[in-house]
């Protein structure tokens, strides 16, 4: 039996749409003679708008009625950010294919151009990222942070009737969305570590079919799986969630992985940043002992507080 139509399932939003539409072009490239239609499913996190991110708690926000649409034959793959997925899969689902990787890093937008050193603690800088909070008041514990939600374009839009002065987004969102314009300050990870696995795409299957995953292994892109495999296995070992101020990168050079990760109180004041290198095959192992070493340094002390109080 061969497959000739495949449907791929995605949220609505522009971005989610952009990357969908990435997969499938992908795919047609590498099966021209496929028929691919794309599927758009609403999500919970897409309905509720009105609440902090981190107050709705609960996991697979973005992705679980896409999961559901799997399981129901009703979509053949999913779409997401990879950071947006949980560490953790339920066994039903897998990742068929990452692919190669855009920009990783944050970046500042900001209404009259002010840079990260330029913004006081009169101006409102706005995330829904506990990471980004913990990221920006370690650079500056006076900076008042407001929660913001809905897409990037809305966000957008908000800040620019006043709503905030500033906001941290990831460069990868508003590179797809052709809104690069509105970047003010590109965030290096030294300076300011992003989400684990910000700026990948991955392709959600169900693991038993065997057919899709292959076919997706035309678009998987390897060092990019290497990568997130490292960032992810740092993230799950520590229990990390969508929802805790927990980031890392890598860089890979000549097979070896460099990987950095950071670890933080909301106030950025308790803020631990390690990095570790090892060889790009073992780069589960070298995510997770990263992670044992955070935890000798009191990492689960820290999210403990967070998890406490949020
Ligand atoms: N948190 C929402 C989200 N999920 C994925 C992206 C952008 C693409 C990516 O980071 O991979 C964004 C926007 C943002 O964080 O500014």
């Amino acid at each position: 039996m061969s497959l000739d139509k495949i449907i791929i399932g995605t949220r609505g939003s522009k971005l989610a749409l952009y990357q969908a539409n990435k997969v499938k072009d992908e795919l047609g490239s590498a099966y021209p003679k496929m028929l691919i239609e794309i599927k758009i499913i609403h999500t919970k996190g897409d309905k509720i708008l009105d609440v902090a991110l981190s107050k709705i708690g609960g996991k697979g926000l973005f992705t679980k009625e896409l999961e559901l649409a799997l399981l129901a034959g009703e979509i053949d793959m999913a779409v997401h950010s990879l950071k947006d997925l949980p560490t953790e899969l339920p066994a039903e689902f897998a990742i068929g294919a990452i692919l190669k990787r855009g920009d990783y890093r944050d970046v500042l937008v900001s209404r009259s151009g002010l840079k990260l050193n330029e913004l006081t603690n009169k101006h409102k800088i706005a995330t829904s990222s506990l990471r980004r909070v913990a990221g920006l008041k370690k650079i500056n514990n006076e900076f008042q942070i407001v929660d913001i939600r809905g897409n990037v374009g809305t966000r957008l839009q908000k800040m620019e009737e006043g709503y905030c002065d500033a906001m941290v987004m990831a460069a990868a969102g508003l590179k797809r969305l052709g809104l690069e314009k509105y970047i003010t300050q590109v965030l290096e990870p030294t300076v300011f570590i992003p989400a684990v696995a910000q700026g990948a795409i991955a392709v959600e299957t169900r693991s038993n079919d065997k057919q899709v995953n292959t076919l997706l292994q035309s678009i998987n892109h390897i060092p990019t799986q290497q990568s997130v495999t490292a960032e992810r296995a740092f993230m799950r070992y520590l229990e990390g969630g969508c929802q805790v101020p927990v980031g890392a990168y890598t860089s890979v050079k000549n097979g070896i992985i460099k990987l950095t990760g950071f670890v933080s109180s909301l106030d950025g004041t308790n803020y631990l940043k390690q990095c570790m290198s090892g060889p790009n095959i073992k780069a589960k192992e070298l995510g997770e002992d990263l992670a044992q070493i955070m935890v000798e340094r009191g990492a689960n002390e820290i999210l403990n507080e967070v998890r406490n109080n949020g």
